[in-house]
């Protein structure tokens, strides 16, 4: 086996580290009464808006909605690299692999409202290390239930490929459409957001970069 991607993971972790605010891939502890608070949180916001959260329709909404958060953020206390653990020789194959379409839902963590869409994954292995391809899928889900930028979904994505399989090199292509855009502010329906990041050996070969960049546009 060539040098692994060590080079890789540390510009990943420095590229991660002290960009504001920025939250690192490894997930957090989740809070024994998290249930608890955010239903606690919810009744607060729907008797702020005046509304009664004891009236029949509302009851138990704060509970549902506490539920929903935990489930829908869940990838916050969740690790997506456990995923690419698993993982098998094709020696003969040395080409790329790529994963397109794999859809995701998440929440920005601005407004915590849903943005969604399609992941597209390509990665070179080394020496033909090999991940399930359910697997690429599984990172994208659990990095994509936490409050997210799609830019940091993007990248981490790519991180974690790069710190578990130790590709060669690694594309991925996020494109999503942002509830914050379309039911508030500049409530502007319908526009795209196309984020990308590449890794490794194609950020130098633009040939394969761009032969690469055109698969994965599909
Ligand atoms: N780069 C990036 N921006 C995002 C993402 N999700 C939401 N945003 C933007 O985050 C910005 C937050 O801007 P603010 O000015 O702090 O908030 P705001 O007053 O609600 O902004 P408007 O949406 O323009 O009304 C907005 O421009 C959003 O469109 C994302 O994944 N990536
Ligand atoms: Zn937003």
């Amino acid at each position: 086996m060539t040098k692994p991607a060590a080079d890789l993971v540390a510009l990943d972790a420095a590229r991660h580290k002290g960009q504001g605010g920025e939250r690192p891939i490894a997930p957090i502890a989740l809070p024994e009464d998290a249930q608890v608070r955010i239903a606690a949180a919810m009744r607060e916001i729907l008797l702020a808006l005046g509304e009664d959260p004891d009236r029949e329709g509302l009851f138990e909404t704060p509970d549902r909605v506490a539920r929903m958060y935990l489930d829908v953020l869940g990838g916050l206390h969740e690790d997506p690299r456990v995923h690419l653990h698993k993982q098998f020789l094709a020696d003969q194959h040395e080409g790329a692999v790529i994963v397109r379409d794999i859809g995701f839902h998440s929440m920005c963590e601005h407004h915590l409202l849903p943005f969604f869409g399609k992941a597209h994954v390509a990665y070179l292995p080394e020496a033909g290390r090999l991940t399930g391809l359910s697997k690429i899928a599984r990172v994208v889900n659990v990095l994509a239930r936490r409050p997210q930028l799609q830019e940091r979904l993007t990248d981490q994505i790519a991180a974690s490929i790069i710190e578990v399989l130790e590709p060669k090199a690694v594309m991925v292509l996020v494109e999503a459409e942002h509830m914050c855009m379309a039911m508030r502010g500049i409530r502007n329906v319908g526009s795209r957001t196309v984020t990308t990041v590449v890794r490794g050996v194609w950020q130098r070969d633009t040939a394969a970069r761009a032969e690469i960049m055109a698969l994965l546009k599909g």
